[in-house]
């Protein structure tokens, strides 16, 4: 069987259901808006999800753009992923951005937002050395591998 971590939460809005997992096998769980919001072309916005959740120490909860609304409205997440820490308590929010040029788009009250990610997270230790070790990659990045198309105005 699957291994499962169980996460408290905490329902701030009883009025909107718990994330859960649409199909088995999902890695992300829904969130709901908690209000209707409107995003003009360009704009964004912090959509509150009426959600609050207390991780077990070792994990972290990433607020993932769900595809469907960014293939069909344009709408992603500013921040995407955004992190939730383990030690974080206040309500989870969602960062919506409507990157459509034209149209406004309009959410209401109860729909599925984005979609949050559970992962056990590394804590690390931080030592300073005055060298790294020696890799392939080396300091090469950015595009050092090539295959990319030149913008027509460079
Ligand atoms: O999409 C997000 C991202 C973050 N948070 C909450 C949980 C997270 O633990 C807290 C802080 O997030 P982050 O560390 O990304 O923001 P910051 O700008 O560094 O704020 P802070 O100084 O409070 O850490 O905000 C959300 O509700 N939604
Ligand atoms: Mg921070």
């Amino acid at each position: 069987m699957r291994s499962t971590v169980e996460i408290l939460i905490q329902r701030l809005d009883e009025g909107l259901p718990a994330p859960s997992y649409a199909h088995p096998g999902d890695a992300g769980a829904d969130l709901y808006a908690a209000e209707d919001v409107e995003l003009m072309p360009g704009e964004r916005a912090v959509v509150p999800t009426g959600l609050a959740i207390a991780l077990p120490d070792g994990y972290a909860a990433f607020v993932h753009p769900r595809s469907g609304l960014a293939a069909k409205l344009g709408v992603t997440l500013v921040n995407a992923p955004g992190t939730v820490d383990a030690g974080y308590r206040g309500e989870i929010k969602v960062t919506l951005l409507n990157t459509d040029l034209r149209d406004t788009v309009t959410l209401r009250r109860g729909d599925r937002i984005a979609q949050l990610v559970i992962q056990k997270v590394e804590r690390a230790l931080f030592s300073e050395v005055a060298e790294l070790p020696g890799s392939a990659r080396g300091t090469g990045g950015f595009g050092s591998t090539g295959g990319y198309a030149q913008p027509a105005h460079s």
